[in-house]
């Protein structure tokens, strides 16, 4: 039998590497081209789609920020989006590796390399290729926007107080800290509103310069002032017949807020600029991260406002306070990052499970969504451990506490402690020491290992 693919080309300014690469992978191709730099391999990659690029992150003497070889990932996916490209990275770099699989990489591997890994990555991706441009293959379907998913108290009242006030024209403030869900809460409100079939108009206070927030709310006439070329519809009349998602509510400069409350109480906006206000038939919503106290500050915020946008107030409470509502979220993300880098979905370990639940999650469902999108991505096991999530075992905390009160923190020291006592308490046995350390038994091995246990 010959070999089970086309073509691959590879790209790395290293000889060495060219040459080790081609070698190892011939068994798999007809044929491999080999360059030193992008611009030499594009013709090629142009000419005949390969099944496989292989693309160095790095080009330029000592760069190591990778931020060429990611142009050339995007220029060659941007070519061809069907297009599998593998990148090297060097060891240390797994925020390239991360940011790599974002931009479109089907996968990456680690340099210096295990020839077997390589191996079986090429072969994958060379796979993948095939199966892509296959006749009549599905094409990648679109992640869809995730409904607001737990089962925690907190999370059942919010769906209560959704289902309430989602079918009124009632506004709606949601509070909570960053990354609690708050624009999940108000795209479902508007999809169960009368007027779902209408625009969701967003507009993100805090992403906003300060002084261009009047007339990207209001909008301005031409001339209005320096910079003013044309008219400019403002963000509220173009929300008419829809929804307003005012978010980071809390960043509306002091001296702005009369005005919006002046619009929405008469349901009509006057452009900066503009003689003659314009109706608007808008339903608010508005959220912010800002502590209840500060907002019933009136220095920082108008009362009279904050009533008119809190006619239904909605609580997101931090994850940390939820935690019946982690394993359901990592899971579901497990799915969706699973999919949409084409790998089988993990499963996770009781201690990945503890930890995950242990942990306080200051950046909330955001980071517990970063952190299992960067697992997917960096781990190859079927199997996830609290570390891939880059967390301690959870157990370990508690442990250090009831111990030994602070004689000697030295984490090291510490762990060896801790691993020699479970292990003793349990007549080496290994399956009941890991599970009482919330370890995995490889990782236990590992640190038996690791202080020659
Ligand atoms: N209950 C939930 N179910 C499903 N996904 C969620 C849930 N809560 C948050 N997410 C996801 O977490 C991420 C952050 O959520 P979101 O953007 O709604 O937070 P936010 O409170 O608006 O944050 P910020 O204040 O920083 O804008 C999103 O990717 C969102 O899909």
């Amino acid at each position: 039998m010959g070999p089970e693919f086309d073509r691959c080309v590879i790209v790395d300014d290293d000889d060495d590497i060219l040459l080790a690469a081609r070698l190892l992978l011939r068994p798999l191709f007809r044929e491999i081209v080999t360059a030193q730099s992008p611009e030499e391999a594009l013709p090629e990659i142009k000419r005949q789609a390969p099944d496989v690029v292989l693309l160095d992150a790095n080009f330029a003497r000592g760069a190591t920020d990778a931020s060429e070889g990611l142009a050339w990932l995007d220029r060659l996916t941007a070519i061809d989006p069907e297009m599998v490209v593998v990148m090297i990275t060097a060891h240390a770099g797994v925020h390239v590796a991360v940011a790599a699989m974002k931009r479109g990489a089907t996968d990456f591997v680690p340099k210096p390399w295990s020839n077997e890994r390589l191996l079986a990555t090429v072969r994958t991706a060379a796979a993948l290729r095939r199966s892509r441009t296959a006749a009549g293959a599905p094409q990648r379907v679109p992640a869809a926007k995730s409904p607001l998913l737990g089962h925690s108290p907190a999370i059942a009242r919010v769906h209560s107080l959704i289902d309430r006030a989602a079918p009124t024209d009632a506004n709606v403030l949601i509070l909570g800290q960053n990354g609690t869900g708050k624009e999940v809460v108000a795209r479902e409100l508007h999809a169960r509103s009368q007027r779902a079939g209408q625009v969701l108009q967003t507009v993100d206070l805090g992403a906003i310069a300060t002084e261009l927030i009047d007339s990207e709310l209001f909008g301005h006439v031409k001339g209005a002032f320096t910079d003013a070329r044309a008219d400019r519809v403002g963000r509220i009349q173009a929300a008419d017949g829809g929804t307003l998602f005012l978010d980071e509510i809390g960043n509306l400069p002091l001296h702005l807020q009369p005005k919006l409350l002046t619009a929405l109480e008469q349901r009509q906006v006057t452009p900066v600029g503009a003689n003659k206000p314009v109706k608007v038939n808008i339903r608010v919503i508005a959220a912010t991260n800002m502590p209840r106290d500060r907002l019933m500050d009136e220095r920082v915020f108008r009362q009279d406002l904050l009533y008119r946008l809190n006619t239904v107030e909605i609580d997101l409470p931090p994850l940390a306070e939820r935690p019946e509502d982690v394993i359901e979220l990592t899971e579901h993300f497990l799915h969706h990052y699973a999919a949409r880098y084409d790998r089988p979905c993990p499963m996770l370990s009781d201690a990945a499970r503890a930890a995950l639940i242990a942990h306080d999650w200051p950046g909330n469902v955001r980071a517990l969504r970063h952190a299992v999108e960067r697992a997917t991505i960096l781990s190859a096991r079927n199997v996830l451990e609290p570390e891939d999530f880059g967390l301690l075992p959870g157990m370990i905390r508690p442990h250090i506490a009831l111990a030994r009160p602070a004689e000697d923190l030295n984490l090291d020291r510490v762990e060896r402690r801790l691993v020699e006592e479970a292990l003793r308490k349990h007549g080496y046995n290994i399956t009941l020491a890991a599970s009482e350390l919330g370890l995995s038994r490889a990782a236990l091995y590992r640190r038996m290992e690791k202080h020659g246990l």
